[in-house]
């Protein structure tokens, strides 16, 4: 039986430390696994790497300073096969989504988001995780010259009009106001396409 694709695609971005993957897994968790996934561009590109390189797959998908050591050549290493084929790490992420909610919690490039637009005209919507510089510090960030300056970063910086923005420095209050909006979009998407999609509903 065909899989409906997705109803709504929340493309997240932001700064090293900013807090997608811990914004992205509240909201996965709130929803449910039966109507959101969470997928990561990085994941496909950080397995085929650390394939190559004889690398820790599962480090280099942790947070910890593993990934920090090859950081800047695992962008190289990326971008390298994105200027052959933009969409090649979409395409990985998003094989085996079936779930009418998907989150994309870390796009990076133009290409990214250009990719998801020709693909899913209809059902992107851009979300951007913003927190202080001090937020950021105090999670263990540090600025990088060559990555914090550069296209991994500041790709999506200007030239995108954001959907969404989430204020994300720590106070769980005002995380929850803005995630309870973020929450009603879900529903209503969920809602308006009930008969197109598995008829799944969140638990919000
Ligand atoms: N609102 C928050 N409250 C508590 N810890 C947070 C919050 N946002 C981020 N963190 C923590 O800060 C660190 C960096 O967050 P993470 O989501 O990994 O950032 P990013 O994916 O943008 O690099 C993680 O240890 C995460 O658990
Ligand atoms: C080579 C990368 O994919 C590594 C991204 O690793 P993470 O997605 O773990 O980064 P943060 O969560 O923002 O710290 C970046 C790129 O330019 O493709």
């Amino acid at each position: 039986m065909a899989v409906a694709g997705p109803v709504l695609i929340l493309l997240f971005s932001g700064k090293r430390k900013s807090g997608k993957d811990y914004v992205t897994d509240l909201i996965r968790e709130k929803l449910g696994a039966d109507v959101c996934c969470v997928l990561r561009l990085s994941a496909p590109l950080k397995e085929q790497y650390a394939q190559e390189r004889g690398l820790d797959f599962t480090e280099l998908l942790g947070a910890g300073r593993y990934k920090e050591q090859y950081r800047a050549d695992m962008i190289q290493w990326g971008e390298r096969k994105r200027e052959q084929d933009p969409g090649f790490f979409c395409r990985l992420a998003i094989r085996d989504a079936t779930q009418p909610v998907w989150i994309v919690s870390d796009a990076r490039r133009a290409s990214d988001l250009q990719w998801f637009w020709k693909e899913f005209p209809h059902q992107c919507h851009c979300v951007r995780v913003e927190a202080s510089e001090q937020s950021r510090v105090n999670r263990g960030w540090e600025f990088t010259a060559g990555i914090d300056d550069g296209e991994s970063e500041c790709g999506l910086d200007h030239g995108v009009q954001f959907d969404w923005m989430i204020h994300n420095d720590g106070d769980p209050a005002v995380l929850d106001e803005q995630l309870k909006e973020l929450f009603s979009l879900v529903c209503k998407h969920i809602t308006e396409n009930t008969n197109n999609s598995t008829g799944t509903a969140p638990k919000t």
